[in-house]
């Protein structure tokens, strides 16, 4: 933006001048013709122009000045001009007298050099006074006068002897460029003032600024809205008049600042931060930001959410892994102790044992708990899939590919942690992209050649044997080694048949089924073997809790580990017991009442089918509705 300067002049030479050194300069110029008090006139127009400085000399630079804001430039005559306006005089009188507005430097030298009696006359504002000294000079026997286009017009009116001091072309210049450069910083300091007030009028915090005597000089849109105080009420006021236990004087005296503090401004609660600003190791004031604490809180939950939403937060801690036995509390203690520490975890364990919920208490209790945490199933997606997810791709980098871009987990973990289940299942190819980013803590994503800085904890879980497959080469060595650094195994819920009854109570209460665990049950439950863990004890109480009042305990046990078998095998695979009886094809009964010899033979057989109700029933070839009224009428 090009600046707008200006040049308030008495005499049209000046304004000629002014115009071809501004024409040289390559700088555009206003020239107006007034003297002293008719500049004000000027002045005003030229306020509304907006221009940014103006250049004048003498006596109506002095009264500019007084009346604008707008920074004036002198242009005034130097000792040289001086000089010469002098040495003219001299061929007219060895008296002069020189009416100039400002003292002239080394006038008494210049007045010994021309050999000439010059005597001053200045600090004049308005022409009558301009009148009065021309008088006194003329009572003081002056012939010549010497200096400003003004005096010297009023002098030749009173018939004397008038010579003009000239400006230099050299100081018009000099006048213009110090122009120039007044504008420029004035602009730059306004664009900064602009950005300064933006900033003030959209930050959500509210400001309060004080000076040195504690008086408010800033107090922002946001401050009014907190405080429900106005701005215009409180600037220019001492701050503890209008900030109730405000602490903004004690920073000031203490020169120490106090960050997140609470405090309550009528019924609102907020933190603030009161800092107090030193330079040159003075405290010149205090600034204070702050903000309601329900908007902190506001953004904690939207932020919680939209980890949540990514699944991108670990959702458990050690107090949710349920179990006394001396296997789980090991575990326990080990995967507690390993959380503290950076290493890559290995988690091995049957299915369901609990894996996934371990890496995510470990993740809880590590540093890196405010952090993301990322679970991936690696055997969930194929290989291709598996790799755009983990390390992210470029636009462009394969079809279908989003636009923009997508970053992978690994960088979305960054600052977390990772779990990375069923690891067992990589690719080779993977496991080689794996043992990189564990090697070089960085990533690259498909269809990139730039290297991404990532820091994450890495957590892997296996229910395969990870040492017979690297045995069997289906496994790479060196990442066997780089994962299995701190293991932690997760003990099978038959090695700790002491933890079932708890667990059952434990998901009953979660389903608020509002009951407690069939004593006969919890023992049945304790000698079955669980092949599928927590996670399958977990299914049947969700079906228990749902069926417990429609049916007895015991069938729903045996309806489940008939379907069980049904998938999976022979109670005898299952590990349950099964009566081995030599004269398994006979039973004795007593010879009574029909009904007493069923009743007698329905409790035999069932007690030879260990309580298996569905495997008794189709031995009798009846429905299991059936044996169930009969079992009724036995009991
Ligand atoms: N000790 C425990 N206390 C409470 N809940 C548990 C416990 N162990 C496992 N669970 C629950 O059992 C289910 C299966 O657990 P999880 O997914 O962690 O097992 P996993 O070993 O990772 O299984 P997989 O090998 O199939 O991935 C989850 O719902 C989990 O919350």
């Amino acid at each position: 933006m090009r600046p707008k300067i200006a040049l308030i002049t008495p005499y049209s030479e000046l304004g000629m001048l002014a115009g071809e050194v501004a024409c040289e300069l390559n700088e555009s110029l206003v020239v107006k013709q007034a003297a002293l008090e008719e500049a004000i006139q000027v002045v005003r127009k030229l306020e509304e122009e907006n221009v940014d400085v103006i250049i004048s000399r003498g006596g109506t630079a002095a009264v500019i000045r007084k009346n604008t804001s707008i920074p004036v430039v002198l242009c005034e005559a130097n000792t040289f001009d001086v000089l010469l306006a002098l040495h003219q005089g001299k061929k007219f009188s060895n008296r002069v007298a020189l009416f100039v507005f400002n003292q002239v430097p080394g006038l008494d030298t210049i007045a010994e050099i021309l050999d000439l009696d010059v005597c001053q006359f200045c600090s004049y504002e308005d022409l009558h006074a301009i009148e009065q000294e021309i008088e006194r000079a003329m009572k003081a026997g002056f012939e010549v006068i010497v200096g400003s286009l003004v005096a010297v017009r009023m002098a030749r009116e009173r018939g004397l002897k008038a010579i003009p001091i000239y400006t230099s072309k050299e100081t018009v210049r000099e006048a213009i460029l110090k122009a120039r450069e007044i504008a420029m910083v004035r602009h730059k300091e306004a664009e900064r003032a602009k950005r300064m007030q933006a900033i003030l009028d959209f930050a959500y915090d509210g400001i309060i600024v004080t000076n040195e005597d504690d008086v408010i000089e800033v107090f922002n849109p946001a401050a009014e809205k907190i405080t429900g105080i106005r701005a215009a009420q409180v600037i220019g006021q001492k701050a503890e008049q209008w900030i109730p236990n405000t602490r903004l004087v004690a920073v000031k005296e203490n020169r120490r600042p106090e960050v997140g503090e609470l405090q309550e401004i009528g019924k609102t609660t907020i933190v603030t931060n009161r800092v107090p600003i030193i330079v040159k190791d003075k405290v010149v004031g205090v600034v204070a930001t702050f903000h309601e604490i329900s908007r902190i809180q506001n953004w904690e939950r939207k932020i919680r959410k939209a980890l949540y939403s990514k699944g991108l937060i670990a959702k458990h801690t050690f107090d949710d892994i349920i179990g006394n036995s001396q296997a789980i509390t090991t575990a326990k203690l080990q995967a507690r102790n390993y959380g503290f520490y950076d290493s890559t975890v290995l988690l091995v364990g049957e299915t369901g044992t609990g894996k996934e919920l371990f890496a995510h208490a470990i993740h809880s209790v590590s540093p890196r708990n405010n952090g993301p945490f990322v679970a991936v199933n690696c055997s969930a997606l194929p290989d291709g899939l598996l790799e755009s997810e983990l390390f992210g791709y470029e636009e462009g980098a394969f079809t279908g590919a989003r636009r923009g871009g997508k970053p992978g987990l690994f960088e979305l973990a960054h600052g977390g942690t990772i779990f990375l289940d069923e690891i067992s299942s990589i690719s080779l190819n993977m496991q080689a992209r794996l043992l990189r980013v564990i090697q070089e803590k960085e990533v690259m994503r498909l269809g990139s050649d730039k290297l991404i800085p990532v820091d994450v904890r890495i957590i892997v879980a296996t229910n395969k044997d990870l040492a017979a497959l690297v045995a069997r080469g289906k496994f790479r060595e060196d990442l066997y080694f780089r994962l299995n650094v701190l293991r932690v195994r997760i003990p099978p819920l038959r090695e700790r048949r002491e933890d079932i009854p708890l667990l059952a109570q434990y998901f009953l209460d979660q389903q608020n089924a509002g009951c407690n665990l069939d004593p006969v049950i919890a023992r049945k439950m304790q000698e079955y073997r669980w092949p599928g863990n927590v996670r399958e004890l977990k299914s049947f109480i969700s079906r228990y809790a749902i069926l417990v009042n429609e049916m007895p305990a015991e069938t729903i046990f045996e309806d489940f580990l008939h379907e069980t078998f049904r998938l999976m095998g022979s109670p005898e695979e299952m590990g349950l017991p099964v009566e081995k009886d030599p004269n398994q094809n006979t039973v004795t009964i007593k010879i009574g009442s029909l009904d007493k010899m069923e009743r007698e033979l329905i409790q035999k057989m069932l007690a030879r089918y260990d309580h298996n109700r569905s495997a008794l029933a189709k031995a009798l070839g009846i429905s299991r509705s059936t044996l169930w009224k009969k079992l009724k009428s036995v009991r």
